[in-house]
């Protein structure tokens, strides 16, 4: 079962600069929000505060709550929240497989149990067979699709997006991008999309936030 992602009162700022102020936001399962704003205003920071990864000079108060699970006080791997990025960051020296377990919980240790679950995400992602392959020789668009794999495999309750199809050309574009939506509403996941690209923003069809110019 998946519930909303629910961000409560959240303020954040950076040297006196306030980039999010008094957010609240519910993102139900199943729908996307998307984050749209000039560059520098906050859209990242944001995710990063969601996530869990936001360190200081940041200051943020606010709560993150997972349905009805308060994550804010969590490290990241213990949110439940999956985060996919611009860059796929796959490992280089690890193999496409290999990639796919690491996002496999430590609770899976089995190998056989591993092995199946590795196999399932490659058929999601229309990639059988590809278990031993160096990432390095995988299409953009593969890598992509092994990433948003990867970050399926640890059964996150959300998803952050932050840019995750400005390297694509067109094509691969819309292709992935509808893999991404088709999966989250499947899975009756919430999402966060941080994107620049109106057409991100119609694919993700919900609401859209804008966070301010930036005001130096
Ligand atoms: N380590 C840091 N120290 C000081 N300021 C920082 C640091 N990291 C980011 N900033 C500032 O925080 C603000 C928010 O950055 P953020 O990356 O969240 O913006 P963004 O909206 O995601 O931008 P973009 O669209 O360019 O990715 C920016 O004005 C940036 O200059």
């Amino acid at each position: 079962m998946t519930n909303a992602l629910i961000i409560r009162s959240a303020t954040i700022s950076i040297g006196g600069r306030i980039l999010v102020s008094n957010l609240n936001l519910v993102v139900e399962p199943g729908t996307a929000v998307t984050i749209m704003g000039p560059s520098g205003s906050g859209k990242s920071t944001l995710i990063a505060f969601i996530g869990g990864h936001l360190d200081r000079p940041f200051h943020a108060t606010g709560r993150v709550l997972v349905g009805e699970r308060d994550v804010t006080e969590l490290p990241p791997e213990r949110r439940g929240i999956g985060m996919l990025f611009q860059d796929d960051l796959l490992f280089p020296h690890l193999s496409v497989g290999a990639n796919l377990a690491f996002g496999l919980p430590a609770s899976k240790k089995d190998r056989r149990v591993r092995r199946a679950h590795v196999a399932q995400a490659l058929e999601e992602a229309e990639l059988s067979g590809f278990e031993e392959r160096d990432p390095a020789t995988l299409s953009g668009g593969q890598r992509a699709r092994i990433a948003l794999m990867r970050t399926l495999l640890a059964a996150p309750k959300a998803l952050l997006l932050d840019e995750p199809f400005s390297k694509l050309d067109s094509e691969l574009r819309r292709d992935f991008r509808r893999f991404v939506f088709d999966r989250a509403t499947a899975d009756r996941l919430p999402v966060l999309l941080v994107t620049h690209d109106p057409d991100d923003a119609a694919a993700a069809n919900g609401e859209i936030l804008t966070l301010g110019p930036q005001v130096e």
